[in-house]
């Protein structure tokens, strides 16, 4: 772990990082720190984990920017931002002996959660529900991965609707800096990895 390290409990005022709540037009709900998640509970109490690096925060607002200037109807949701290293550890443990280690970062090389550089997120509709995504938030399976849509629908797995659905949330996030990754598609890296991991502070 090469990178220069913050411990989370530090993040509050520190300049890099702007909370959640600064950030207008979006819903948040940190699965991770409730029990409704794939490890079955908070994991973040009493950390405070509503925090995202500042160059993420400013284009997570374009891509608010963007989804109200395209569909106004519907809202970015966040599932989680940053993550700490602690955290990223504890995933990694409670899937060893899986075979579902592809769907987490490998702790020593880094999640981008843990640079406060990464998300995961939902649309809502005007009604304030989930878009029916095919899959749930963390759903491990090949139905999640953005890669095999297109087998997905030709195999009657997903359909057109679930497609469209995760299409507008990849456009509102794929033009404002943002990039997906082939196995989740609630999962969105604010530039660059290589260049997150080798440069950015990572929060222990
Ligand atoms: C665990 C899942 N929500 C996630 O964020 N996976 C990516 C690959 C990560 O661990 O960084
Ligand atoms: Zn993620």
């Amino acid at each position: 772990m090469n990178a220069p390290t913050v411990p989370c409990e530090a993040i509050h005022g520190h300049p890099d990082f702007r909370r959640l709540d600064s950030i207008a037009g979006i819903a948040v709900d940190l699965r991770y720190a409730t029990a409704d998640n794939f490890v079955g509970r908070d994991l973040y109490s009493p950390l405070d984990c509503h925090w995202l690096h500042k160059h993420a925060a400013a284009a997570l607002e374009q891509s608010v920017a963007w989804l109200a200037a395209h569909k106004p109807e519907y809202t970015l949701l966040v599932l989680d931002a940053l993550r700490p290293q602690r955290v990223q550890e504890q995933l990694w443990t409670t899937l060893q002996g899986t075979d579902l280690l592809a769907y987490i970062a490998e702790p020593a090389r880094g999640s981008i959660h843990s640079f406060g550089m990464a998300l995961d997120l939902t649309l809502l509709d005007a009604q304030g529900r989930e878009l029916d995504m095919g899959t749930g938030f963390d759903d491990m399976s090949e139905r999640s991965h953005p890669a095999l849509e297109a087998d997905m629908l030709a195999a009657g797995e997903l359909s057109a609707q679930h497609l469209d659905n995760r299409r507008w949330l990849r456009d509102a996030m794929l033009h404002n800096g943002w990039h997906g990754i082939n196995t989740e598609w609630w999962h969105f890296d604010c530039g660059d990895r290589l260049h997150v991991r080798r440069h950015y502070m990572r929060v222990l």
